[in-house]
């Protein structure tokens, strides 16, 4: 039997969020933004900081590769994050949110499971989203937010550092994904693990991990607190 976990920590885009929010809105507000952003602020501290850590002659250039390749890496998530800010305070963005998430998430917070974010995503544009999502702002029922700087999400290390940072034994852990080698490596680091794979997202059952196809079906898999 399986234990109940005591810390849900959830990837974002795939698992809380469809993958076309991130892909068909998010993204492509940054590629829109980048140029306006960077002149308005590129010399601000945070983010000539930032831009600082883009290799290459031309850094736009890089940053642009990156965006076409949907790479996760940390200076591209963290400007993305920035140029996110300025639309998720005047509504031009939301953050999206299946509808069955945000009961879910009350439920097993107000039944005493503690809940974190791990995701591609930077830890500011986590808050972002979770704080300006069309459930509401969500923000208060979370008690961890991590990003890439603990390492990429396919490296059981990454894992293992947001265990000992939480305080929770890696068993006591159930890691949300719809990404197998994101699961692979929690697992490989003692954590539970289930695959959310959400009809219509694209998502490609591994066979590998539990399988939920929405957050109801991950609380009746793991005996996580009911919604009332
Ligand atoms: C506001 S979170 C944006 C998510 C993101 O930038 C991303 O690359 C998705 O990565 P995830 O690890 O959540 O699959
Ligand atoms: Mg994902």
């Amino acid at each position: 039997m399986t234990t109940r976990p005591r810390l849900v920590l959830t990837d974002i885009e795939g698992t809380t969020s469809a993958i076309a929010f991130v892909k068909e809105r998010l993204f492509p507000f940054a590629e829109a933004e980048l140029d306006a952003f960077l002149a308005a602020r590129g010399a601000e501290p945070e983010v000539a900081a930032i831009l600082a850590e883009v290799p290459g002659p031309d850094r736009v250039a890089t940053l642009r590769g990156w965006m076409a390749a949907d790479a996760k890496v940390t200076p591209l998530k963290s400007l993305q994050g920035l140029i996110w800010e300025a639309g998720f305070r005047d509504g031009r963005l939301r953050g999206h949110l299946w509808p069955d998430v945000a009961p879910c998430l009350r439920a097993w917070h107000a039944g005493g499971v503690a809940l974190a974010v791990y995701s591609s995503g930077s830890v500011s544009a986590q808050k972002l989203l979770f704080g300006h999502s069309d459930s509401g702002d969500l923000l208060p029922l979370f008690s961890g937010f991590y990003d890439t700087r603990m390492g990429g999400k396919r490296e059981a290390a990454s894992y293992a550092a947001i265990a000992a940072q939480s305080g929770q034994p890696p068993a006591a852990i159930l890691f949300l994904s719809d990404v197998a080698e994101e699961l692979d490596a929690a697992a490989a680091a003692g954590l539970l693990t289930c695959q959310l794979v959400r009809q219509g997202d694209n998502t490609v059952a591994c066979g590998r991990h539990p399988e939920a196809a929405d957050f109801p079906m991950v609380t009746t898999r793991f005996g996580l607190p009911l919604t009332r």
